[in-house]
């Protein structure tokens, strides 16, 4: 008897959005960061960005937490939140120190409007939408910046000793962030079991979607945008 192995959605999400992936791993701002090579002004800019990017996308791992109908996903979320606020924004104290910038600067950041809407953009599918809907909009995030820490310890892992930025490489190909968004890929394909296309056209879209936005943040801290008034 043939076997039909049916493929998971994850791996229909992660083959449909390559075009776009490949674009944020090929971005200028990506490429100087893995060689140690990139301008200090836009490392800061990042950083700060990022930053306030991150109390808000931390806010979605606590809708999870809302949104979760069973213990173990919701000690998942509250877990990776915890992640979040304690171990991966601690990577951008901590660059923030470095470079001279202290807790309220970086508290204070003014989000960019390429910020702005990808968090709004996000936060709106938070209060709206399923917990299908929230893991698929925060999925890129997790598993691409996973696909980035891992692309650039390969490509210029022998660099890393000289690399002024290694600490956001370890940080991005580390053990602690890899299980977080492999836990968050297995259950994207949970929550997708049984759903018609039509709900799964929705997931996909916000999966694109950010992905998206993922490649606008780069771009944005490459080229410094901010508010013109
Ligand atoms: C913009 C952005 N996307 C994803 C991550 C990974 O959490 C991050 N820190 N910042």
């Amino acid at each position: 008897m043939e076997v039909i192995k049916t493929k998971k959605f994850t791996e229909r999400l992660f083959e449909n959005v390559q075009p776009i992936w490949e674009k944020n791993h090929n971005h200028p701002f990506v490429q100087e960061l893995g060689q140690g090579i990139l301008d200090e002004e836009k490392f800061i800019h990042y950083m700060k960005q990022d930053y306030v990017y991150l109390v808000d996308y931390s806010k979605l791992f606590a809708t999870g937490v809302t949104k979760a109908r069973d213990l173990d996903t919701m000690g998942k979320f509250a877990q990776i939140l915890h992640e979040t606020l304690h171990f991966e924004m601690e990577l951008h104290r901590q660059f923030a120190a470095e470079f001279g910038i202290s807790r309220e600067e970086l508290e204070e950041t003014r989000p960019t409007p390429v910020n702005l809407a990808y968090t709004r953009y996000m936060l709106n599918v938070a209060q709206n939408g399923s917990l299908a809907e929230v893991v698929s909009c925060l999925l890129p995030c997790a598993w691409d910046y996973w696909e980035i820490g891992k692309l650039l310890r390969k490509q210029y892992g022998n660099l890393l000793a000289k690399n002024r930025y290694a600490k956001w490489i370890k940080t991005y190909d580390s053990e602690t962030f890899g299980e977080g968004a492999k836990w968050l890929i297995g259950l994207m394909d949970e929550l997708a079991e049984g759903k018609p296309e039509r709900e799964l056209a929705v997931l996909e879209e916000h999966f694109q979607m950010t992905s998206k936005y993922e490649y606008l943040f780069w771009d944005m801290n490459y080229y410094k945008q901010d508010w013109p008034i």
